[in-house]
């Protein structure tokens, strides 16, 4: 592979709201330093994708966005969220992760009904009124365009779903939480070319209420889906634009080589 100078970067600040950021955020896995000197900001009800070579550290950093990283890997530096350092000490990390939600690459729902991976955390979370509960399990679903698939068969087991229902149970199980912001790490990326799409066409339903932050391995879906687009190379964000500008007008020639296929 060729070698850049890491030390180039063009990072555009955006003229939108901002809901996350990071400054100069750094991870060290004990002494391999994985991220270096991260700084990004994050368009509210917006889509930004996480490009980058496999190692390029894409998945380490949004797992830092809601700090998923903190038991295996040492994180400095800040994440800003509604004004808050997401890291400072007294922060509660599960209200962060009830505001940050999560979806992985792998569907992972729990082996319980349809019904109850949806009612689960809210239970959990001190919601036992059963209007409240019933109203969730609905308006979750709808939102994740799963509903009028399953709204007859709600306490069948979610495992009896085919693998992109499930994924978008995982999605309504995050929204039902009533998130502000959604975090997916390539979570199309072991699904069939349809089901595929319905996910693309919910997330695209879903970022009127959410700011989705998702890492692909596939160009042409951060094309279609995304508004702006960051790009990883070797734990340096070497370039983060709108994403027509990323993949149109790249100023930095990694980008220019990773999106022309030189390397990746
Ligand atoms: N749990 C871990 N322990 C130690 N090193 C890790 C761990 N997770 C990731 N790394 C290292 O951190 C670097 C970035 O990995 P990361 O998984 O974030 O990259 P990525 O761009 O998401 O890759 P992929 O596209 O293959 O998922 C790599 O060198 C990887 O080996």
């Amino acid at each position: 592979m060729k070698e850049y100078n890491l030390e180039e970067h063009s990072i555009v600040k955006i003229t939108d709201e901002v809901e996350i950021s990071s400054t100069d955020l750094q991870v060290y896995y004990g002494n391999d330093h994985a991220i270096f000197d991260a700084s990004l900001e994050f368009p509210k009800n917006q889509i930004t994708s996480l490009i980058g070579a496999s190692g390029s550290g894409k998945s380490t950093y949004l797992r830092c966005l809601n700090r998923m990283n903190e038991k295996i890997a040492r994180v400095d530096g800040k994440i800003m969220y509604q004004g808050t350092d997401i890291n400072a000490s007294g922060v509660n990390v599960y209200e962060v992760r009830k505001q940050i939600g999560m979806v992985f690459q792998r569907p992972n729902p729990f082996a319980k009904s349809i019904r109850e991976n949806i009612q689960f955390a809210l239970k959990s979370n001190g919601i036992h009124d059963k209007h409240v509960l019933e109203e969730r399990l609905e308006s979750s679903l709808k939102e994740a365009a799963l509903w009028d698939e399953v709204k007859d068969e709600l306490d069948k087991s979610a495992l009896e779903l085919s693998g992109g229902q499930q994924q978008r149970l995982c999605i309504a199980r995050s929204v039902a939480m009533r998130p502000q912001i959604l975090l997916l790490d390539e979570p199309a990326s072991a699904l069939d070319p349809i089901s595929t799409s319905k996910i693309e066409d919910t997330l695209d339903e879903l970022k009127s209420h959410y700011t989705i932050i998702i890492v692909t391995h596939n160009m042409s879906q951060a094309t279609r889906i995304s508004n702006y687009t960051a790009f990883f190379h070797l734990g340096h964000i070497v370039e983060y634009d709108k994403t027509k500008n990323i993949f149109m007008n790249p100023s930095m020639p990694a980008t220019s080589d990773y999106i022309s296929g030189a390397f990746g």
